[in-house]
């Protein structure tokens, strides 16, 4: 039996350490494992918060030195060229997120990437590649077919009147693509 989710990933950028630690605890108490939660940007609340990893944009701290802090957590980058999805890895990356692939509600007036600079990511990247930005339940067996390891979702499930429900139609379609379960989703 597949789980819904591998991962949910706290993103909001404008809270600080202490608001970001109390939603953590929040979610923790409400029956989301710590070993699934990746907390974004910021490697001392994944730390306080016992997440199972930090997603970490250019911004962030190098993947070398998120590293040396905190050598247990997973480190995942956010990429966004073929170059960066290269990259990745040899920075000690132990994944990455490319995007947006497509266009993306949360990136208005962005270029999206699109399947081709995706299937090339993907032939460059020594780890594992999630694909992430405008990805519905119809268009996720193109992105798992070009050879990602999984999919990351915002709108299309934070913004569906049943989430749950979406989450489900999301696993469908990866399991029908053929993904046989481990990294993303
Ligand atoms: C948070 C995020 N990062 C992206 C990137 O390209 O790095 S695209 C994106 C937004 C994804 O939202 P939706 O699933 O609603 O398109």
């Amino acid at each position: 039996m597949h789980p819904l989710l591998d991962f949910i990933h706290l993103r909001e950028k404008q809270l600080s350490a202490r608001e970001l630690l109390d939603i953590t605890g929040k979610l923790l108490l409400a029956g989301v494992p710590a070993s699934k939660l990746i907390i974004n940007d910021r490697v001392d609340v994944a730390l306080a918060a016992c997440a199972a990893g930090v997603q970490l944009a250019w911004h962030s701290l190098p993947p070398a030195a998120a590293r040396a802090a905190a050598p247990a957590l997973r480190l995942g980058k956010s990429v966004h060229s073929v170059q960066e999805a290269a990259e990745a890895g040899r920075q000690g990356a132990d994944f990455c997120l490319f995007g947006h692939v497509f266009p993306s509600v949360c990136k208005p007036g962005q270029q999206e990437r699109g399947l081709a600079q995706l299937a090339d990511a993907v032939c460059v990247c020594d780890i594992p590649l999630i694909a992430i930005g405008g990805i519905t339940p119809a268009n996720t067996g193109l992105v798992v077919r070009q050879g990602a390891a999984g999919i990351a979702v915002m709108s299309g499930i934070c913004s569906a009147k049943d989430p749950l429900a979406a989450a489900r139609a999301y696993r469908t379609a990866v399991i029908q693509a053929g993904y046989k379960g481990g990294e993303g989703a």
